[in-house]
């Protein structure tokens, strides 16, 4: 019987793929990493340990505390300091959740590591390689936030979820196994910033209050007087705190000057943009120029682009302009009309491009 240790997250995804493994005839070990103190940790613990209870698997815990604060929450405020919007799940599965995974199996002796994630994983013969592609249930896909691991990664990772249609299909499926979970309420926020007040959160974490400065539009003219720019995000809109008689959107942030510019409805728009530490998924160098569908968030509709070298670094030239491209956040590449991902980057910068067409 192959082992195979899942990683249990207390929630009802990673529940349910731990039952599937074992109706597949896996040997399944659950496995909990803990990332952070306190009693919201705690309860993840004591949730995945009564699932594990209930299906009759081992399970351990795991601390990861410090790693998690280093490459995560370190990275997320230090990003948020620089007027960057970072994404701190794509860190933590980039540099926490499989590497550890994967050391717990090597540990317990397991070849495969599984989670809960929307995303499915196939080896492909003729390419030899492990492709990533995206969930059948396409609005619950994960994919954007795994673009970022390696073949080695991908050669040991199970995702059982990745053939179910919808979510409403696990909930169904937790309800059937009685699983102590199965009413649990979705995660929606990063899980170490429960209350979504990302900008609370960073100031206590560095222990400074972020300093007040100037809006000022594209030209340079001071606008009013902004509360710190952790406060903003590109493309933002709402709560910027003063009425300008017209839709303005937050189009830079400049941590040197301390300056938020702003600009008016469609100059949040861009269709060009430079992204560094490229990781490719479906062939191990980009050569040529390739056509690509591209998201700039998890949220939004692949766009078609073209995507070429630029020294290290990518760039990335859209059919049409995107909205609120956002430094710090991760670009991530399809097969055009296809599901396969292809591999992805950090957004550094974007800007329009004159005289196209
Ligand atoms: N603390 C953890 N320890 C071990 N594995 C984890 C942990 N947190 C998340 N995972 C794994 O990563 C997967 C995706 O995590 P994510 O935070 O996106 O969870 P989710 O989609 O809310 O799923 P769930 O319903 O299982 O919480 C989970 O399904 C689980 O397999």
């Amino acid at each position: 019987m192959e082992k195979v240790i899942i990683g249990m997250s207390g929630g009802v995804d990673s529940s349910v793929a731990a039952a599937v493994l074992l109706e597949q005839g896996y040997e399944v070990i659950g496995v909990t990493l803990r990332l952070r103190d306190g009693v919201e940790s705690d309860v993840a613990v004591q949730d995945a340990e009564r699932v594990a209870n209930h299906l009759k698997i081992p399970f351990h815990t795991l601390d990861f505390c410090k790693s998690f604060s280093r490459y995560v929450v370190d990275y997320f405020t230090q990003e948020y300091v620089s007027g960057r919007t970072p994404n701190p799940c794509i860190a933590c599965n980039r540099y926490i959740k499989f590497d550890a995974m994967l050391e717990a199996a090597d540990q317990l002796g397991a070849d495969k590591i599984a989670t809960g994630h929307y995303a499915r994983v196939v080896y492909d013969k003729n390419s030899g390689r492990y492709l990533l592609k995206r969930s059948a249930a396409s609005v619950k896909d994960q994919t954007y936030a795994l673009y970022a691991l390696g073949q080695e990664q991908l050669s040991r990772v199970l995702m059982p979820l990745g053939e179910f249609t919808d979510k409403a299909a696990v909930r169904q499926k937790a309800k059937e196994l009685c699983l102590p979970v199965a009413e649990k309420p979705e995660s929606m926020e990063i899980c170490f910033v429960p209350d979504g007040d990302y900008a609370g959160f960073i100031e206590q974490r560095t222990g400074n209050v972020s300093p007040r400065g100037k809006f000022v539009d594209a030209e340079g003219n001071v606008l009013g007087e902004h509360r710190g720019i952790v406060h903003y995000t590109i493309g933002q809109r709402k709560g910027l705190g003063i009425a300008f008689g017209k839709p303005m959107f937050v189009i830079d942030i400049d941590a040197k000057t301390n300056q938020v510019m702003l600009g008016e409805k469609g100059s949040e728009f861009t269709d060009v943009l430079l992204a560094s530490q490229p990781n490719f998924i479906s062939f191990a160098q980009l050569k040529d120029a390739m056509r690509v569908e591209a998201k700039v968030r998890y949220t939004a509709v692949p766009a078609l682009a073209m995507i070429e070298k630029e020294g290290e670094n990518l760039l990335v030239r859209f059919d049409t302009p995107q909205r609120a491209v956002t430094p710090g956040q991760a670009v991530v590449f399809y097969e055009p009309g296809g599901d396969t991902v292809i591999g992805g980057a950090v957004i550094e910068k974007s800007w329009t491009e004159k005289n196209r067409g």
